[in-house]
């Protein structure tokens, strides 16, 4: 079911949120909306699900114009960062609540709702009481909700925003196999560049209010269009008024044919990455390379080594990046 959203724009009071905003999410694909905190994320999903009105433009669902249309109708699925389960219903009635309003036959609801609590691996949990879930099985109970009464889009807020780091990281994979078995068309807001890049299908980078970039996370990590959205989706350098991915950079003890001379100033171990600080001239950048590297190499703070950025994938620094990006 394809989302077109098209020449958006939403304010609240004098301040423009949303500026112009054209996307298109594929039918069936996995989409993040990646950008930093205020950037208006939530408020776009927020109109495609149809809790916001935006001031103009339009938002189409399978090519029928749904601006005006009630959430109700859109047939979508909306899960927030800090989901509101029915306290004093166990799980099941949890997810049963949607099939039940909508008058569903008994035999069918336990049927659909048995189905969905296997597919978020909750069938053990059935009887229990949200309290006694932790964290990372609310959201899942909260998907098996969304999910229940066959939503063709669904909306997610930051899913896994407040739950700790290690349980984010299952979720998320958890959410790409889900994914990969339902085919909804799915659309979850982040702030963070990893999630998108491992889960997403295509990304949409919003800042301030506009799409700085919408790609493939392939697309949008080593294309980037501008140096915001660089800076966003991974760690930079700047050599010679140009931005670079620092394990693009690479270093020989014997000068070659293009190459910048420079001075180890620190050499920092990570596992088996290592992060090579140096000094050009006033200037410091850093490299990232392997562990066997730097040991082929003995890098050692004061060591002199010459590097040799990747022409094919630097970004020149413009003084002026773009506007929401210094804004
Ligand atoms: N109902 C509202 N009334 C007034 N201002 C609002 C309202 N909702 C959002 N805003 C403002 O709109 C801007 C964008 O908010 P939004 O929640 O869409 O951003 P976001 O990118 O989702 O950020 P975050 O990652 O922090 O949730 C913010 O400056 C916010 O304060």
């Amino acid at each position: 079911m394809t989302i077109e959203v098209r020449n958006i724009n939403k304010s609240f009071g004098d301040t423009p949120v949303l500026r112009d905003v054209s996307t298109t999410v594929e039918s069936g694909s996995l989409t993040a909306l990646l950008g930093p905190s205020g950037g208006g994320k939530s408020t776009l999903l927020r109109v495609i699900a149809g809790l916001e009105q935006p001031d103009s433009g339009t938002v189409r669902i399978s090519g029928v114009d749904a601006t005006r249309m009630a959430p109700q109708r859109r047939n979508v699925g909306f899960v927030f960062q800090h989901y509101a389960a029915f306290k004093h219903m166990t799980v099941f009635n949890n997810v049963a609540f949607g099939l039940q309003v909508r008058k569903r036959g008994k035999q069918e609801v336990r049927r659909r709702v048995t189905e969905l609590l296997e597919l978020v691996h909750l069938e053990q949990m059935a009887n229990r009481y949200p309290a006694q879930l932790s964290g990372g099985q609310r959201q899942r109970m909260a998907l098996a909700r969304a999910l229940a009464v066959e939503p063709e889009v669904l909306l997610l807020d930051e899913p896994f925003g407040a739950l700790d780091a290690q349980v984010r990281k299952e979720l998320r994979a958890w959410l790409r196999r889900l994914h990969d078995e339902v085919h909804v068309t799915t659309v979850f807001v982040t702030h963070d560049q990893e999630e998108a890049i491992e889960i997403a299908d295509s990304i949409v980078v919003l800042a301030n209010g506009v799409v700085e970039q919408a790609g493939s996370p392939h697309d949008i990590y080593d294309n980037p269009a501008n140096p915001f959205v660089m800076r966003f989706l991974g760690p930079v350098t700047e050599i010679g008024g140009h931005l670079y991915r620092p394990h693009d950079i690479d270093l020989s003890i014997e000068p070659r044919a293009g190459s910048t001379v420079a001075r180890v100033t620190r050499v920092v171990r990570l596992g088996f990455e290592v992060r090579v600080e140096m000094q050009i001239g006033e200037q410091e950048a850093w490299a990232q390379v392997t562990r066997g590297l730097a040991g082929r190499l003995g890098l050692k703070p004061g060591s002199t080594i010459h590097i040799m950025p990747s022409p094919d994938s630097r970004l020149r620094v413009e003084p002026e990046t773009s506007p929401s990006a210094t804004a």
